[in-house]
């Protein structure tokens, strides 16, 4: 199928692939230190340096887009942080970008902007910024949105291998996904691309469910009951960020919930958009819990949504109603 937005997609894609490429160069030093941010969530060199690498990327080819993105250069202009900003620099700098602190400061300011427009674009630079601490999943999320619809959605996963079907073959995998013209996932490391396709799986009980790893993200409790609900025996995959997304996206699992664990949490655009197109492309379904589709115009938040069922179709419907019936 034709693109409508070649460029868009290069652009995006050579600035994930670099963004992906500092994190895990920052990944494999001994301490990717880490700031607590005012809500107590952590954020890293990483999420800094791989911001700075998308929003310089997007400025550069697409000057008037807005661009919505999770982290701001504001705690870094402290003095005390002179060495974490020079840190940051040398990062974005390795992979090929040489900058200094200012101008990495000023990229990553460029993913300012918080209100919804007719063009825009959301990014998250580093999504499960925990599991990163860690050592497990997590993703450079971009999207385009137009006219309130995603148009281009990206998820960078450098640790996600890249056929689930090698499981000792290379690790890092670019999901891309354009509407209306289906998706791709391409090796970090290679010129590999793979056609991936949603399962078909429709026998409840035979369902992989796939939940956050974090029980304060997503309610373990609830998606307990509705597996039970479902008659799902096996246990339900945990992983960090929208490696979820990637992974219904490629039939490896059917069903990812994300369930409400307090009223009044507003999901952001940037931990959604980049998925949501990859698995909708991949031929899946993605809804709020009330089975409302996720509204894109509200700004920076899902503020007329509630959680999240990515599902590959064909199970949606039921998984809804088990959802309903565990009182979400
Ligand atoms: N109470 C909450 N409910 C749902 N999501 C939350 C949350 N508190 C933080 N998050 C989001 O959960 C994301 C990680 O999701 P997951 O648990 O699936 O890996 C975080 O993204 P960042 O890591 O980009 O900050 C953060 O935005
Ligand atoms: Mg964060
Ligand atoms: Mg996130
Ligand atoms: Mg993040």
């Amino acid at each position: 199928m034709s693109s409508r937005y070649q460029r868009e997609r290069e652009v995006a894609l050579e600035a994930v692939r670099t963004a992906c490429l500092a994190c895990r160069n920052v990944r494999s030093a001994v301490d990717p230190a880490k700031l607590d941010k005012s809500d107590r969530s952590p954020v890293t060199i990483a999420d800094f340096a791989s911001q700075a690498i998308v929003c310089r990327a997007i400025r550069r080819s697409f000057p008037d887009d807005p661009i919505i993105a999770e982290e701001d250069a504001a705690a870094l202009q402290k003095a005390e942080m002179a060495e974490f900003r020079g840190r940051i620099a040398a990062e974005v700098t390795a992979v090929g970008i040489e900058a200094d602190a200012a101008q990495v400061c000023e990229w990553i300011d460029e993913g300012h902007a918080t209100e919804f427009s007719p063009r825009f674009w959301t990014l998250d630079p580093i999504d499960g910024t925990k599991g990163f601490l860690r050592g497990g999943q997590y993703a450079v999320a971009l999207a385009l949105i137009v006219e309130g619809e995603i148009v281009l959605g990206l998820l960078g996963c450098p640790n996600l291998v890249f056929d689930p079907d090698r499981a000792d073959g290379p690790v890092g995998a670019i999901s891309v996904a354009e509407r209306g013209a289906g998706i791709s996932v391409m090796a970090i490391d290679s010129d590999e691309t793979a056609d991936v396709r949603v399962s078909s799986t429709s026998e409840t009980s035979q369902l992989r469910l796939c939940e956050s790893v974090e029980s304060g993200h997503s309610s373990h409790g609830h998606s307990a009951q509705i597996a039970e609900e479902l008659g799902i025996s096996s246990d339900p995959v945990r992983l960090d960020s929208q490696a979820k997304y990637a992974t219904v996206a490629r039939g490896e699992a059917d069903l990812y919930l994300r369930l409400p664990t307090r009223p009044g949490y507003v999901e952001r655009i940037w931990d959604h958009a980049g998925g949501v197109l990859v698995v909708e492309e991949a031929g899946g379904t993605v809804t709020d819990v009330d089975g409302k589709p996720l509204d894109f115009t509200k700004g920076a938040g899902l503020s007329a949504n509630r959680g999240v069922v990515a599902s590959n179709g064909t199970a949606h419907e039921a998984v809804l109603a088990a959802v309903r019936k565990a009182g979400v």
